[in-house]
């Protein structure tokens, strides 16, 4: 039992020797003062989406759509909301959505360090992007106790791929997340408008660089000759599977795999059947395609799809109160994206530690006072469509 709600009465208590929280305790003031604290170019990334980004506020919206059912007389003093991921005993439902440019957010230039350390001191599991500052050997032990998962964008050289999950399974990752929608990158209007892709610019490829497979395929080592290293990164990077690949994909890892980017029941359907151990129903923020349903819309029906098997969700979670509606459509762990982006770009490590622990302290009182002790007893009828 791990009282998260507790986060209250602290601020509270500090407070009455005159101390106020230096982070923001409203998510517009966090996201307005970490965009004043990001270098332009980072933040247009960040905080952009695909096309006129209707499907990213989409995301946001969604959830307002949706009411939490009160319940009295349930005595819901304790609250548990530890779960079971594909084996592991996690103290919550929480977990850090993978992040490419997060190395590029702290003051330091090493967020995913940052990251992994606000994990370790939350117990938030991180799934570290395959698009990183530092090289996926060090983000590992800065986790502490808390598991990480590798999160993979699967190249078109399968060898590179095997090295990459080999090289995951031996830092010490629990699981192996294989994005589906991003082997081309979507209409992205500002990233077009200053011309700025971070990755073309060769940031963020160390576990590329430091990869065996892939400094065989240079010529000259990518510390020698940085824009041929970019170029084959480029050529390399997005490979357009088809179902065909799944057996493959398998193949590489007998630790747990977790697909993302599924939004349709047949294709969560399809996955398990193809032996993956996780869904994970994103629409990746609204960044890739826009035009489409918001990731929330898509949720309730991938689960039922999806039998026993765990379905992890992100995609517009800004709050506990969301965290809760994620849980009662369905999903056994719910993503949060660039909220903790931005503590980390405010705060570095306490930073993005203020926005889980905020994050996880106003779900807990939510099921405090609606009377919902556990997340078994979160179903689908704790919500009502609002209206
Ligand atoms: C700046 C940025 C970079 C991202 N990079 C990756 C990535 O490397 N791999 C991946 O699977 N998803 C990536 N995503 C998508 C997130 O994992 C997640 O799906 C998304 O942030 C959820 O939307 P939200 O942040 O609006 O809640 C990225 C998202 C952002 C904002
Ligand atoms: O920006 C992203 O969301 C992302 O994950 C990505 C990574 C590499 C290439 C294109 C997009």
């Amino acid at each position: 039992m791990t009282r998260f709600g507790d986060f209250q009465n602290e601020i509270y208590f500090a407070g009455l020797t005159g101390r106020v929280p230096t982070m923001p305790m409203v998510y517009a003031d966090l996201e307005a003062r970490a965009a004043q604290a990001l270098p332009p170019s980072i933040l247009s990334y960040v905080a952009g989406g695909a096309g006129d980004e209707a499907t990213q506020r989409g995301n946001v919206d969604a959830f307002a759509r949706w009411g939490v059912v009160p319940r009295m007389f349930v005595g819901a003093k304790e609250r548990d909301l530890s779960v079971d991921l594909s084996g592991l005993k996690l103290p919550s439902p929480l977990f850090l959505a993978p992040v490419g440019v997060v190395g590029l957010c702290t003051q330091d230039g090493h967020g995913d360090l940052a990251a992994a350390r606000a994990a370790a001191r939350t117990g938030v599991p991180m799934v570290a992007s395959t698009l990183t500052v530092d090289p996926m050997e060090q983000v590992v032990p800065e986790l502490g106790d808390t598991p990480g998962f590798f999160q993979l964008y699967t190249p078109t050289d399968r060898e590179l791929a095997a090295s990459l999950v080999t090289r995951a399974e031996a830092a010490g990752f629990k699981g192996i997340v294989v994005t589906l929608d991003t082997w081309v990158t979507g209409w992205r209007p500002r990233d077009l408008s200053t011309a700025n892709f971070p990755q073309l610019r060769g940031h963020c490829l160390a576990n590329y660089f430091t990869d065996p497979v892939f400094r065989a395929r240079l010529g000259k080592a990518p510390e020698d000759d940085l824009m041929a290293a970019v170029g084959l990164w480029a050529q390399l990077f997005g490979n357009p599977l088809t179902w065909e690949d799944l057996p493959w994909l398998r193949s590489l890892t007998s630790l747990p795999l977790i697909v993302k980017g599924i939004q349709y029941p047949d294709d969560a359907r399809r996955a398990i059947d193809g032996g993956v151990d996780g869904i994970y129903c994103s629409n990746h923020g609204g960044r890739q395609a826009n035009g489409g349903l918001p990731a929330l819309d898509c949720l309730a029906s991938v689960v039922d799809a999806s039998g026993d098997t765990p379905v992890l969700f992100d995609s517009g979670v800004r709050s506990g109160s969301d965290i809760v509606k994620a849980l009662a459509l369905g999903a056994r762990a719910v993503g949060v994206g660039r909220p903790y982006v931005w503590g980390l770009a405010l705060g570095g490590v306490d930073g993005a530690v203020h926005v889980l622990r905020s994050l996880l302290a106003e779900a807990d009182l939510l099921m405090a006072v609606d009377g919902y002790p556990t997340l078994a007893d979160l179903t689908r009828d704790a919500l009502r469509k609002v209206g």
